[in-house]
C-alpha cells in the first residue's frame, strides 16, 4: 500500500483493481486502477478518489503521507462513481475540506450523494493557489460526461485529465514505460474506442488546450501515467479524434448454421485479393467491446446476419446498437447474410449502416440458404470491389 511520488510532493494514492473483468459492459482482461493524486503543499489536495470498495487501500496510501483530516481540497474532475465513490468517506474524515468541481460536477455530486458539502464551483480557466503550486481547471464537457474537467499544475507541467488518456491496466508499475508501448497503446485504443469515440470534436478541443500547455506528464484516472510515450500518444489521439482510419477491413457476423460465415469468408478472400488486411470477428466468440478497437482503425466494416424471425439476429442488432452509440464516422459499410424465405436480416443490417451515416456503396449480399460456388464467387468479387474503394 505504498504511495508513489510522481512529482515532488505529488503522490499517486489510488487503488488497483486486479480482479476487474467487466466494467459497465466492457471486458477488462487486464483489470484496472482508479488513480487518485495527493498534492502536499500549504494546502493539501486530493484529486479524485477510487471505487468505494478500494477506499481502505487509498486511505492506507494517503495515511503514509499525511493525516487525511488535513485535506483542504477535494477536487472532483468527474462524478462517475469509479472516481467519486470514495468522496463521501474522505469528507467524513476531512469535514472541513472544500469540494472543488465544475458546475455540472456539483449538480452530479448532489444527485449521487445528497450531501451538503462545502463546494467551490470552478469555471474553465479558474485557478486555485495551494502555496507553491497552482491548480488550473479546464472544462472538457462530454469527455466523457457533461461534468468532466481536467486539472493542470503548471509548476509541475503535470496534467490530471481524469478519463482522457486512460487505459484499463492493473500493474505494479505506475508509468507507461514500465508496461511498454505495445500494451499501453492497445489498452488506450480499446478505452478510446469503447468510451471516448463519440466525442471526437470535444477531444480535438481538449487536445488544442493541451498543445498550448507545457506538459511533461499526463496522469489519467485509469491505468498507467504517461511520461515516456507522450510524443507517441498525442498524435494517435488526434487521429482517433478525427476518425482517421487505415486501409483495413473488419468483418463482423453471426450465424446459426454456418452459411453467413461462408459468405464472410468469400468477402474476406475478395478483400485480400484487393490487398486489404482483414480482421474476422464472430459475435459468438468475440465480445463487442473487444471488436471496437478494430472498428476504431478499419475503413471498411462489413456486417453479416442470417434472417431470424423476419429480422437480423439479436447479437448483430446488439452490436450495431453499441456501434451506433459510439458514432464512428467516415466508414464504408457492407451488409450480408443468408436467409430462407424473407431475407430481412441483411436488409436490416444495411439500413442500420446507412442510418449511421456510413457510405454503403454496394448492394447487400443476401443468399438463400447454403451458398453455391457461383454465389460465393460473386461474394468474393463484391469483396474485391469494396477493397478497391478503400
Ligand atoms: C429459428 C429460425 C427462424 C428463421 N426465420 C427466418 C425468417 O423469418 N425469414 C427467413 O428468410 N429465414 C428464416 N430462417 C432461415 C435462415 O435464415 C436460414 O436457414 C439461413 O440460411 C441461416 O443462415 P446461417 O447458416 O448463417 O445461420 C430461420 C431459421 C431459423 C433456424
Amino acid at each position: 500500500m505504498r504511495p508513489v511520488e510522481i512529482k515532488p510532493n505529488v503522490y499517486w494514492v489510488g487503488g488497483i483493481d486486479w480482479d476487474l473483468r467487466y466494467f459497465h459492459g466492457y471486458l477488462t482482461p487486464r483489470g484496472s486502477t482508479y488513480n487518485a493524486y495527493l498534492i502536499v503543499d500549504d494546502k493539501i489536495t486530493l484529486v479524485d478518489t477510487v471505487k468505494h470498495y478500494l477506499f481502505d487501500e487509498m486511505l492506507g496510501r494517503i495515511k503514509a503521507v499525511v493525516d487525511p483530516s488535513r485535506i483542504d481540497y477535494m477536487v472532483v474532475n468527474h462524478v462517475e462513481m469509479d472516481h467519486s465513490g470514495s468522496v463521501p468517506k474522505i469528507m467524513e474524515l476531512a469535514p472541513g475540506a472544500t469540494v472543488i468541481t465544475s458546475p455540472q460536477g456539483k449538480k452530479g455530486l448532489e444527485r449521487h450523494y445528497k450531501k451538503d458539502w462545502n463546494f467551490q464551483v470552478v469555471n474553465s480557466g479558474d485557478e486555485v493557489s495551494l502555496g507553491s503550486r497552482t491548480l488550473k481547471f479546464v472544462h472538457t464537457p462530454m469527455v466523457h460526461w457533461p461534468d468532466s474537467m481536467v486539472t493542470y499544475i503548471p509548476e509541475e507541467k503535470l496534467l490530471l485529465p481524469n478519463d482522457a488518456f486512460g487505459q484499463h491496466i492493473a500493474a505494479t508499475g505506475r508509468f507507461d514505460d514500465e508496461v511498454g508501448w505495445e500494451v499501453v497503446h492497445e489498452e488506450a485504443a480499446k478505452y478510446y474506442a469503447n468510451i471516448v469515440l463519440p466525442y471526437g470534436d470535444q477531444v480535438n478541443k481538449a487536445l488544442d488546450v493541451v498543445s498550448r500547455l507545457p506538459v511533461e506528464m499526463i496522469a489519467p484516472s485509469h491505468g498507467v501515467i504517461w511520461r515516456s510515450y507522450l510524443d507517441r500518444i498525442l498524435p494517435v489521439y488526434r487521429r482517433w479524434a478525427n476518425h482517421e482510419t487505415e486501409r483495413k477491413a473488419l468483418i463482423v457476423y453471426d450465424t446459426m448454421w454456418g452459411s453467413t460465415k461462408k459468405i464472410a469468408q468469400a468477402l474476406q478472400e475478395g478483400l485480400e485479393e484487393a490487398g486489404i488486411p482483414v480482421t474476422m470477428r464472430c459475435l459468438q466468440t468475440s465480445h463487442m467491446s473487444e471488436i471496437m478497437p478494430d472498428v476504431l482503425v478499419s475503413k471498411a466494416i462489413l456486417v453479416g446476419s442470417p434472417t431470424l424471425n423476419n429480422g437480423m439476429l439479436p447479437s448483430v442488432s446488439g452490436f450495431l446498437t453499441y456501434v451506433r452509440g459510439l458514432r464512428p464516422k467516415k466508414r464504408l459499410g457492407l451488409a450480408f447474410g443468408s436467409y430462407g424465405w424473407g431475407g430481412q436480416g441483411a436488409k436490416e443490417v444495411k439500413a442500420a449502416l446507412e442510418a449511421m451515416g456510413w457510405e454503403v456503396p454496394l448492394d447487400v449480399v443476401n443468399i438463400q440458404y447454403i451458398p453455391n460456388g457461383d454465389e460465393l464467387a460473386a461474394a468474393r468479387e463484391t469483396g474485391r470491389r469494396l477493397g478497391e474503394m478503400i
